[in-house]
């Protein structure tokens, strides 16, 4: 069914203390589409994502095992750069979340870390960040005022200007426009549509609506299990699972 697999996922088991939120997740998430992951509150959507950039790592008491590779690289090997891989690996929030400085300080700060100093270098990879996050011509006359000035849905193509400027292979997106108007809404998910070209990127949505519009695969978990993974079309006109179906159905969630 995936042709060209960028992560392959293998018998995934997540716990955080004694409590398991993911339990053996196998699938493989396609190269330049968009993979969506639907699910009732609390299933383990996030939690799944987070493992893709191991941002887990970060939170106490948690137990990951099984494996995660991405270009056939074993993420969770004890040789992984993690900074390197986060890198690779880029991550949207739900709530935007510029840093309290201008436009374009919050692009180059990334590329800055990474050690380019050139000023016409970084010009470059701001402006091209930006154009790639659909920003551009809203901000080029502005690129030294505060990014927190900006509107929600302008932040939030902010944040995405900041992963791409460290030029990543994958974007994780955890409910980018959940907080965002109908109008940004539909800006974030154009946006999506056009950087499958260059990026893989996996959503997680509560909006399945979205998840519909957006993305080429779909993949519903309940209760920490993965219960169907199919092309989106399928899982939302004739899914495998009863339980794939009331969800998207509306009957439970
Ligand atoms: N840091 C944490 N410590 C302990 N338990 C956690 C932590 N984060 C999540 N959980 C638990 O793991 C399970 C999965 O949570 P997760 O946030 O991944 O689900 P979700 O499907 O993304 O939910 P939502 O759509 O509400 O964000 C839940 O039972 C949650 O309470």
């Amino acid at each position: 069914m995936i042709k060209n697999p960028k992560i392959i996922v293998e018998n995934l088991n997540l716990f955080y203390g004694n409590k398991k939120a993911l339990d053996n997740i196998s699938l493989k998430i396609p190269e330049k589409l968009v993979t969506a992951f639907i699910g009732p509150s609390g299933c383990g959507k996030s939690t799944f994502l987070r493992t893709l950039n191991r941002m887990n790592d970060l939170i106490e008491n948690v137990k990951i095992d099984g494996k995660v590779f991405i270009d056939e690289i074993d993420i969770y090997d004890k040789n992984i750069d993690v900074v390197e891989l986060r890198k690779k690996v880029g991550m949207i929030f739900q709530k935007s979340n510029p840093f309290p400085k201008s436009i374009y300080e919050n692009v180059a700060f990334g590329p800055k870390i990474n050690g380019i100093k050139d000023k016409k270098r970084l010009d470059e990879i701001v402006e091209r960040s930006l154009i790639r996050s659909a920003l551009w011509d809203e901000v080029k006359d502005d690129l030294n005022k505060s990014g927190l000035s900006l509107s929600g849905g302008q932040q939030q193509r902010l944040c995405i200007a900041r992963a791409l400027a460290v030029d990543p292979d994958i974007l994780l997106m955890d409910e980018p426009a959940s907080a965002l108007d109908p109008i940004s809404t539909t800006k974030i998910e154009d946006l999506i549509f056009e950087l499958k070209r260059n990026y893989t990127i996996v959503i997680v949505t509560h909006n399945m609506q979205q998840a519909a519009r957006v993305s080429d695969f779909t993949a519903f978990f309940y209760m920490g299990n993965l219960i169907e993974y199919s092309d989106t079309k399928k899982i939302f006109t004739s899914p495998d699972k009863q339980q794939t179906e009331d969800y998207i159905r509306g009957r439970f969630g």
